[in-house]
């Protein structure tokens, strides 16, 4: 088993789907290393928030696929093998009120394995959801990943195998390779391996474009289990989802933090600079796209304690996306509600609350004006972003949040 990973990942891969289906078991075979949140959270039995860890792929000299690919550390004889590649997986919790959480770890997936239970008919509301949810933010490389195969008999599983090609059919995951695993039990794990390999390529990335990094998580210095060799700030915690960031840079945030001044408040920036970066679980002198990194800013931690900076943009002062309390999008809203035999999506009206998910940030806003296939939008929190940047729709449906459609800022 992969226990640290020395590498920056270069690609994040998200897991979805419903509740219990096994993606927790499935991303701690894949690799070791966990952060102590999530080991928190598997306590708790859900992911609250989104859980990362890194594997790295491995390809053992002179054997032929797909045996070739395993997760195995090298040997202690010191067996060559060669590194694929260093992934890492973003675990986003299946539970129904967690959705937000889901979404706004859709921000920054390249790919994603879909896991089904193999015991449950399909789709499950959630496998639906997140389905969608992919679709409508742009992820299209997909695997399917057919768990718990060890619980059922072979008529079952080539049952619900069936039931799974039927229900990806007009769906982005429509031409994606269904691999029957047990993660439990690690059976078929190579060949999933060897799928994530095929369908999810690691994307081109161009290191002189403006950095930019989606901030997931803000803590305190104090944070019990982080060591930050001398460092006094506060730390942000997220990807790095285009250039590339540098020790020693200048920092802005956006959109801030909220400034009162004569009795008027206002959102203002944050300029800082990075003290310390980490990645792969290492200090490092710049971080690129892929993976989780830690920032060690110049900040006071009682900023970025207990996640006020979560949602957050971060990148070269000046190159930033403008902040914005107020937008309109271009709405295409879906058939139907998700996960729901006969509900229709009525068309969105004015003074709606509506809840927002747009890059890492998830925000509430009410509904100022409403056209078809428009929509304009006063935010409860402002959020950081470009023209253009996708937007998922949700509306609350009895007892909670759901999606109904993709927003595109104007
Ligand atoms: N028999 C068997 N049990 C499995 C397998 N994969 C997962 N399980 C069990 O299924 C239960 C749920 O698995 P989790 O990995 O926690 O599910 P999850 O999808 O991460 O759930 P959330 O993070 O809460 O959305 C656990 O009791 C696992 O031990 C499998 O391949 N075979």
């Amino acid at each position: 088993m992969v226990t640290k990973n020395p590498q920056q990942p270069e690609v994040n891969i998200g897991l979805v789907g419903h509740v219990d289906h096994g993606k927790t078991t499935l991303v701690q075979a894949l690799s070791g290393s966990w952060t102590d949140q999530h080991s928190e959270e598997m306590k708790r039995g859900i992911s609250i928030r989104l859980g990362y860890a890194d594997a790295t792929f491995r390809q053992i000299p002179g054997v032929d696929a797909p045996e070739c690919y395993t997760v195995e550390e090298e040997t202690e004889d010191g067996t060559e093998t060669d590194v694929l590649r260093t992934v890492s997986f973003v675990d986003a919790p299946g539970h129904e009120t967690l959705m937000a959480t889901m979404l706004s770890g859709a921000a920054i997936m390249d790919g994603a394995v879909l896991l089904v239970s193999a015991t449950e008919e399909v789709p499950q509301a959630q496998t639906a959801e997140h389905l969608m949810a992919l679709d409508i933010i742009g992820i299209e490389n997909i695997v399917i990943a057919q768990n718990k195969v060890d619980l059922v008999d072979r008529e079952r599983a080539i049952e619900n195998y069936e039931q799974i090609q039927e229900f990806v059919k007009g769906t982005v995951a429509e031409d994606a390779p269904i691999v029957p695993i047990s993660a439990q039990q690690e059976v078929n794990l190579d060949v999933l391996i060897e799928a994530i390999e095929n369908e999810i390529p690691t994307p081109e990335r161009d290191e002189s474009e403006d950095s930019r990094m989606f901030v997931a998580r803000s803590f305190d210095i104090n944070r019990p289990g982080t060591t930050w060799d001398g460092l006094m700030g506060g730390v942000i915690g997220g990807s790095v989802v285009a250039g590339k960031l540098e020790d020693g840079e200048e920092l802005e945030l956006r959109p801030g933090r909220e400034v009162e001044e004569e009795g008027q408040t206002e959102w203002r920036s944050i300029t800082t600079e990075i003290r310390s970066l980490q990645a792969g679980g290492n200090m490092v002198d710049e971080v690129r796209p892929g993976g989780l990194c830690g920032v060690g800013t110049g900040l006071d931690p009682s900023v970025t304690k207990g996640d006020a900076l979560a949602g957050q943009v971060a990148g070269k002062p000046g190159t930033l996306p403008p902040t914005r309390e107020q937008f309109t999008m271009d709405v295409e809203l879906l058939d139907r509600v998700v996960g729901s035999e006969d509900d229709s999506v009525d068309e969105i009206s004015t003074g709606e609350p509506l809840m927002l998910t747009v890059g890492t940030a998830t925000t509430v806003g009410a509904v100022t004006s409403a056209r078809s296939g428009e929509a304009e939008v006063k935010l409860k929190r402002p959020v950081c972003a470009a023209e253009g940047a996708k937007i998922a729709i949700n509306r609350r449906v009895g007892a909670r949040w759901r999606l109904i459609g993709i927003g595109t800022l104007k």
